[in-house]
């Protein structure tokens, strides 16, 4: 397996072309992050237009934040084509839990098997039918009740699956990895996971998922620790965070990555 930064030098050369079809919420921190990070994001999230740039983008990401008819439908188109072109791409099931309605849709998007499945505990736990305890898009469940939901997950997908939280738990349904980075300052700004999905897509771009999921992980979690200290609560931290992402280097995730099986 390669070293962490491995996977940020490849991304940073390569400026992947990504297509977000991402929540209302999620825009503006989403296609940051990308950019902090090195690649080059685009939110096309119209059925006019999602298959048709689904043809030219190099990965995707797909969020069911909040959703509707219209853009559910791109997101089923642009996954299908990016199945066809046999590019990765992410579903991030943000409230899964919220509705039947949520439900079928996240569900209509694990049945095309997307290469990496990115969630909160309860989020998990919901897509396998288990019980959870979300209060809405937040996480009522630790990362250690949904690991067999994400095994579980992983096995009928046959891809990857990522539970985040204090500790991220990833899996392909037979290899189990935690990554320890973080900063409790994280979950109290918005959109912070959704943003986090959006950028597993852009590591995954000609990638092993389970490495390069990782590799996203912890560089992510590193950036937050960077952010978190000296931060003065979670308007700074987001300020702090976005520069913190661009400025580490392949050689300080190396070092800071706190990676185990
Ligand atoms: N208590 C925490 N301590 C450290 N890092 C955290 C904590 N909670 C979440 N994170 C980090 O925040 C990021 C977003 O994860 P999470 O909050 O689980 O997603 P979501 O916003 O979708 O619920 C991940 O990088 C995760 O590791
Ligand atoms: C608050 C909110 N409501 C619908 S989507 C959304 C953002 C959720 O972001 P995250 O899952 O990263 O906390
Ligand atoms: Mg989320």
């Amino acid at each position: 397996m390669e070293q962490p930064g491995y996977y940020l030098a490849t991304l940073r050369a390569n400026a992947p072309l990504m297509q977000n079809i991402t929540n209302k919420v999620a825009q503006n921190i989403a296609a940051n992050v990308q950019l902090a990070a090195g690649a080059s994001p685009a939110m096309v999230d119209n059925r006019a237009e999602s298959a048709p740039f689904a043809q030219l983008a190099d990965a995707l990401s797909i969020n069911i934040g909040t959703p509707d008819p219209e853009t559910a439908g791109a997101m089923m188109d642009a996954a299908q084509v990016m199945n066809d072109r046999g590019c990765p791409w992410v579903l991030d099931p943000v409230g899964v839990g919220i509705t039947g309605y949520r439900r079928d849709l996240a569900a209509r998007l694990v049945a095309l098997r997307p290469t990496v499945i990115r969630g909160n505990a309860s989020e998990i736990l919901t897509l396998v039918g288990a019980e959870a305890a979300a209060s809405g898009v937040d996480s009522g469940d630790t990362v250690e009740a949904a690991e067999g939901a994400a095994r579980e997950l992983a096995l009928r997908t046959g891809k990857v699956v990522a539970v985040t939280g204090p500790v991220d738990h990833v899996t392909d349904g037979t290899r189990a990895i935690l990554v320890e980075n973080g900063h409790p300052l994280m979950p109290k700004v918005t959109a912070l996971g959704c943003a986090l999905s959006a950028l597993v897509a852009a590591f995954l771009v000609r990638q092993p998922p389970l490495e390069a999921t990782v590799a996203a992980l912890a560089y992510y979690g590193l950036a937050g620790e960077r952010a978190g200290a000296g931060a003065a609560g979670p308007g700074s931290f987001q300020v702090r965070f976005l520069d913190a992402l661009h400025a580490i280097t392949p050689e300080d995730l190396n070092a800071g990555a706190k990676v185990r099986a």
